[in-house]
């Protein structure tokens, strides 16, 4: 970590938000008033059950005395379900109770603090505190020891001795996760043998004959009994689950609390230095974060329902097509539905004989046969198109969300990285868009039916059946929860391996010169295998949750020949009626499956939404398209006590206090050593980035209430590397323009010294320069690119160093073009120099030193100066041509300027 910088540290401590921690606190205490809630039902439920199968139906003795006798008397039934009901409400209160012990202390814990530090979210100078006071060491929070301190910091008094508790004693050997991870695991044995129990109890339940009435509402009892164990099964866990979870609710707020707080001090501290209103975010050199201008943004965490949700909202203008599939979907599945119950009637009609029945009924079932196909298909089709459609808008929107971001993202992302985005993300979340609506709708219909018709069929059976369904549904939401944060960190991987690609294939030359290919290829396969093994865990994770969910439904089905064949023996069933039965059983099960396997696409796609609608939705700090429209220019620019830091190095300051004023038509140089700033002026006149502090005027307008889109109509730019589309040179030069005249183009050329090296092509303007120009040589690009520029006729020019790269034909070429501009008029001209005659016709020459002005005029006045520096400058470079034989009359004015200041600033 680096040094601090002074100008974010609050004063005073950051206040951490009580307002968070209560509503936290809050939280948990609702969930475990819940949970105490359901099972005080569950066992209010079970003394019912108890008093009415017993107190009541026995011999009516309403005293005490009675109640005494039919205790030492009652069935082992009811009273059983009473014991579990206390149980019951005993133990899993209790594990909540742990759960949300623990996720207060796992809120806090150093590794949290650590992770949030390292992955960026929290600045260590400014949001974590000691004691109440910022750490003065720049940011060791990361890579030292945060001591109890930060937890102190964090946390209100009262709620440490909770929080140390655990953390101390377990905290080396036992993660947070793996406690959660086992408590999670005892709710879930807890509720599944419960709830087996109360299922084997009830069906089995044994009813006194002579008491019809007490038995009726004994049955209801029971019914309502265990049919709430199977909604509480998931009720409790879930409860449970979001408790321990709430850690994380916890977490978030305090550290959200905290980086709220300093971004505010941080916004009105800024505000105070400048005019241009508030900044926001959070300057932060971590790599691949969302950022913009001002800082980096907040990923919005996308679930599965806010998934959904985005997703249906993509297909909003499909609606035609979407309505006649849902009105397929309506009809297949209704037929689909009729089809069991057909079966099972064949099946009756066989063991009767009865023929004709038989017969007709075989007839109906081809029929509604042909007709659940023929809308199936029908509804697939529609699907797959709207799927189609969706993944194109899908492609657009992303390509858009990019295209428009801040300079400041690009600074902190790679290419790979992008197209990763925009190839494997894309895909991934569209991917289930094809089928999953459909798929989604069809199985809950298939469900619901299923449901329904199991229940008419043999309400019992049904009861029985069912107890299998909850812990299913458990296991499958602990492994798309687990999945989805793998997921997420697999495709992170997977983009890394190609940035790392593409960085590869973009240096491709650099690579084969210096025989780093092993070096590049190691590199891509460390991040394959990194993902394959994280795709490799979630394989074993998956079939581990497959394998159990069907034993589970094994179970179910042996429960259901079970239970179903002694009703069949009791003739309290037909035989047609148990195989009806375990058909809509077969595809209730078949139709959960449908929905998991949707919800685990619908997992792995909601990590990759993320990466997607977190770009689709962010907004660039600089809005090219806001602020006043630009007609024309004057051309006039200046600059006020303008200060600036690239976001990717916050602690070094580019820009330190430059004032700068260029009339119109005036030409001005920037000279300097390397890195002293000279770019990062052009960049900030170009408005790729907004100064930090100070103000840039256009015409007396601050450059930040212009339309950027407008300005840039009267702007153009030289920049050191020339960039190149892989498309034709005419393409090139008209690059952007919608019209425009042949002639122009061949005359921008011309002036560009640029014609008659394309009319030596074969295919002269036509021909194509392949990626980033690479078919054409660096002066060539260069003229090409100044031809560019010049066919836009701008007012103010920006030459960044244009000829810096160029051997010395090509420059003189390239020198030529631009002294033709500059000597032309018209036109500002701020230009960072790079030869000493360019220099000399400046009308002002600004010296830049380490992001300071220290000195400016023209070169004569600079000349007057005794000892300034661009004197000394000027007297050693004549020193030292006149010691040199120059040939080439160029050369002598051609001295490399930046070298000769580079040593004479280091001498002064
Ligand atoms: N995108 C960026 N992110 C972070 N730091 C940057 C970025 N671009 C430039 N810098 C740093 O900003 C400083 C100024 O760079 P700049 O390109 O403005 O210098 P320069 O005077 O134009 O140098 P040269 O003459 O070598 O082109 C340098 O220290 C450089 O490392």
């Amino acid at each position: 970590m680096g040094g601090k910088k002074s100008g974010y540290l609050p004063e005073t401590p950051v206040f951490l938000g009580t307002t968070n921690v209560n509503r936290a606190r809050q939280q948990r205490q609702g969930h475990i008033t819940l949970l105490i809630v359901f099972f005080s039902i569950d066992l209010l439920l079970a003394s019912l059950l108890f008093t009415t199968v017993h107190l009541w139906s026995a011999d009516n003795d309403f005293t005490l005395r009675g109640f005494w006798i039919l205790l030492s008397h009652f069935s082992t039934d009811t009273l059983d379900l009473v014991l579990l009901s206390i149980l019951r409400l005993a133990s899993l209160s209790g594990l909540a109770y742990i759960g949300s012990s623990l996720a207060w202390s796992e809120g806090v814990t150093k590794e949290r603090v650590q992770e949030k530090v390292r992955a960026g979210k929290v600045q260590p100078n400014t949001d974590v505190y000691t004691n109440g006071k910022p750490q003065t060491n720049g940011g060791t929070v990361g890579n030292s020891n945060p001591s109890v301190g930060v937890r102190e910091a964090l946390l209100p008094k009262k709620d440490l001795k909770i929080a140390k508790h655990p953390t101390t004693i377990y905290e080396e050997w036992f993660s947070g996760s793996s406690k959660k991870d086992v408590l999670l695991f005892v709710v879930f044995l807890l509720c599944t043998v419960f709830q087996a129990y109360v299922g084997a109890k009830c069906v089995g339940f044994y009813f006194d004959v002579q008491h019809r009435l007490f038995n009726v509402r004994a049955e209801i009892w029971q019914g309502i009994l265990m049919g709430s164990t199977v909604l509480w099964i998931n009720a409790e866990s879930t409860t449970v689950t979001r408790v321990v979870d709430s850690n994380r609710v916890l977490a978030r707020a305090l550290f959200l609390e905290a980086k709220r707080a300093a971004s505010n001090r941080r916004d009105s501290q800024i505000a105070i230095h400048s005019n241009d209103g508030p900044a926001t975010g959070q300057p932060s050199s971590q790599e691949g974060a969302l950022r913009g201008d001002k800082g980096v943004k907040e990923e919005a965490e996308v679930g599965q329902t806010s998934y959904l949700l985005r997703a249906l909202s993509l297909a909003r203008g499909e609606i035609l097509l979407l309505s006649c599939a849902f009105f397929c979907l309506a009809v297949s599945s209704f037929s689909s539905l009729i089809l069991p119950n057909y079966q099972g009637r064949i099946l009756d009609h066989v063991i009767q004989r009865a023929v004709g029945l038989f017969k007709r009924d075989v007839v109906l079932l081809i029929v509604f046969s042909l007709v659940t196909g023929l809308f199936e298909a029908v509804r697939n089709l529609c699907f797959a198109v709207v799927g189609k459609r969706v993944l194109k808008t899908l492609q657009d929107k992303l390509f858009t969300g990019i295209i428009i971001q801040d300079i400041a993202y690009f600074d902190g992302t790679t290419s790979g990285e992008l197209t990763s985005r925009l190839t494997n993300d894309v895909a991934s979340m569209a991917e289930p868009v094809n089928w999953m609506l459909s798929a989604l709708l069809r199985n809950f219909l298939a469900l619901g039916g299923g449901f329904l018709m199991c229940f008419i069929i043999s309400w019992k059976l049904s009861m029985l059946a069912f107890t299998t369904m909850a812990p299913i549904m458990q296991i499958t939401a602990v492994y798309s929860r687990w999945s989805r944060e793998l997921n997420r960190k697999r495709y992170a991987l997977l983009a890394e391996a190609n940035s790392a690609a593409a960085e590869a294939l973009g240096n491709i030359r650099t690579v084969h010169a210096f025989s780093t290919e092993d070096v590049e290829i190691e590199r891509f396969k460390s991040k394959t295998f990194a993902a394959m093994q994280k795709g490799v865990r979630d394989a074993f994770a998956y079939a581990g949750a497959v394998a159990i969910n069907d034993w589970l439904d094994l179970g179910a089905s042996v429960l259901i020949l079970w239970y179903g064949g002694v009703l069949v023996m009791n003739n309290r069933l037909s035989a047609g009626k148990l195989i009806t039965f375990q058909l809509y059983w077969n595809q209730i099960q078949g139709a959960y499956k449908g929905i998991m396997s949707v919800l685990m696409s619908l997992t792995r796609a909601a990590g990759a939404a993320q990466r997607v609608l977190s770009l689709v939705d962010a907004l660039p700090d600089i809005d090219p398209n806001a602020g006043t429209m630009v007609s024309s220019l004057e051309g006039e620019v200046k600059l006020e006590d303008v200060y600036f830091y690239y976001q990717m190095r916050p602690q070094n300051p580019v820009i330190c206090g430059i004032n700068l004023e260029v009339d119109k038509g005036q030409v001005c140089a920037l000279v300097g050593r390397s890195g002293g700033g000279k770019s990062t002026i052009v960049h900030l006149l170009m408005r790729f980035y907004d100064p930090t502090q100070g103000r840039i005027l256009l015409d007396g307008w601050n450059l930040r209430d212009l339309n950027l889109k407008s300005v840039h109509k009267h702007m153009g730019l030289v920049a050191q590397d020339t960039q190149m589309f892989a498309c034709s040179i005419e393409e090139n030069i008209t690059y952007g323009l919608p019209h425009y005249h042949p002639e122009d183009v061949e005359e921008a050329a011309r002036y560009a010294n640029a014609h008659d090296f394309i009319s030596r092509f074969p295919e002269g303007y036509a021909t194509r320069v392949g990626e980033r120009g690479v078919r054409l040589s660096g002066g060539q690009r260069q003229r090409i690119a100044i031809a560019r520029m010049l066919l836009r006729r701008p007012k103010v020019l920006l030459l960044d160093e244009a000829t810096s790269s160029l051997d010395t034909e090509s420059e003189a070429l390239v020198q030529q073009a631009l002294d033709r501009l500059i000597g032309e008029g018209g036109r500002t001209i701020i230009l960072v120099a790079h030869r000493l005659s360019t220099v000399r016709n400046a009308d002002n020459i600004a010296v830049l030193d380490k992001g300071s002005l220290v000195e400016q005029g023209t070169h004569e006045q600079l000349l007057e100066r005794k000892s300034g520096v661009y004197e000394r400058l000027v007297r050693r470079q004549l020193h030292k041509t006149s010691n040199r034989i120059v040939e080439d009359p160029e050369e002598e004015d051609g001295a490399d300027l930046d070298t000769l200041l580079e040593d004479d600033l280091s001498q002064a």
